[in-house]
């Protein structure tokens, strides 16, 4: 069976690179519009429509009018990689590792978790779920992305004449990812995230850091990694380090993509204080090779066809 794709965004930095994950993939036909037609409403709603699963790479308010497009009596389903529809109700939140891989593969309307969300959740999420983090902890997240992160503005930014050596942004507090972050971990309060941007095209470090000794259930570093290695056992797409110290965490400037999550817990001798890490590319697991292992799902194939991970 063909299953007939469109995505709707297909010009921009996310669609572009879901289109090159399924590019010589038989199991999918692209539906596509030229450069004329792309932004005509009524074009786009008749792709819309004519696909079995419609992948949206919009900003939230493209992708809120992509959703009215679609006749909800049709067969269409949706993954949306915006940021609309993450806590809306009706919608599955497309972390199949958090989720559940069968909750996924039944939902009509999926959408894909954000890039920084990805790295935050993936550490927190099940160590909230098991006991050994407070919900009602007051999280802080450091962070730092790729420019691609930001699009095709973004990148214009980053790669024009003199573009800046490093960008810290999110001082207003309200950051468009901080209901998800709580939600998708169970969290009591909002996360104070601290977001930048560097000149490397893809690529993010995420990093909770804990002072464990001062938790009311005072958990070991070492316990903590332990937990996410048996959370994961059966994820193909998520790596727990073993414990290790490294100096050193590095973004190179020209990566190549990868859609796998890497996940460290670093913990100082006495095990009370941790830095917990996730690398991951923002473009991989953070948007369009989510939005793959997604549509992999909701087809009945299996999870990581067409995804960029080390051992595939
Ligand atoms: N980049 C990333 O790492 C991540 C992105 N996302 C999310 O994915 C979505 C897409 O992001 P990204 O690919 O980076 O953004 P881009 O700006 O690179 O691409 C967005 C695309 O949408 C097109 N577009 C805008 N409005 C419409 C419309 N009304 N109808 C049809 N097409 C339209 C744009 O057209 P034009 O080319 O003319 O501007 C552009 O090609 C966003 O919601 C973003 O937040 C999520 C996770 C990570
Ligand atoms: C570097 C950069 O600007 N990143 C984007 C987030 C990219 C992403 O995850 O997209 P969603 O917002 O759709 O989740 C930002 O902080 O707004």
């Amino acid at each position: 069976m063909t299953h007939k794709v469109f995505i709707d965004g297909a010009a921009g930095t996310t669609g572009l690179e879901i289109a090159e994950r399924l590019e010589g993939r038989s199991e999918f036909s692209l539906i596509t519009l030229d450069d004329a037609r792309r932004k005509d409403t009524g074009a786009r709603r008749e792709a819309l429509n004519e696909a079995d699963v419609a992948i949206l790479c919009l900003p939230d308010d493209a992708a809120r009018e992509a959703v009215e497009l679609i006749d909800p009596a049709g067969g269409t389903r949706v993954i949306d990689a915006s940021s609309a529809h993450r806590t809306a109700e009706g919608w599955c939140y497309g972390f199949p590792e958090l989720v559940g891989a069968a909750r996924v593969s039944d939902a009509r309307r999926v959408s894909n978790p954000g890039c920084y969300p990805t790295g935050f959740l993936g550490l927190i999420a099940p160590l909230v779920r098991e006991g050994l983090l407070p919900a009602d902890w007051p999280y802080t997240v450091n962070a730092v992305s790729g420019y691609s992160g930001g699009g095709k503005a973004l990148i214009e930014r980053f790669e024009a004449e003199g573009a800046p050596a490093f960008r810290a942004y999110g001082y207003d507090l309200a950051h468009k990812h901080l209901p998800e972050m709580k939600e998708h971990a169970g969290l009591e309060h909002p996360v104070l995230f601290a977001p930048s941007v560097v000149p490397a095209y893809r690529g993010m470090i995420v990093e909770v850091p804990l002072h464990l000794g001062a938790m009311e259930s005072d958990p070991h570093a070492d316990a903590l990694r332990d937990c996410l290695a048996e959370f994961y056992r059966d994820a193909p797409v998520v790596t727990v380090h073993e414990k290790q110290v490294v100096g050193e965490m590095l973004l190179e400037t020209d990566s190549e993509p990868s859609d796998g999550l890497e996940l460290f817990i670093f913990g100082n001798e006495g095990g009370w204080n941790a830095r917990l890490v996730a690398r991951l590319d923002n473009l991989g697991k953070g948007a369009s090779g989510a939005a793959v292992q997604n549509l992999n799902l909701l087809c009945g194939l299996p999870e990581t066809a067409g995804l960029k991970l080390p051992s595939a």
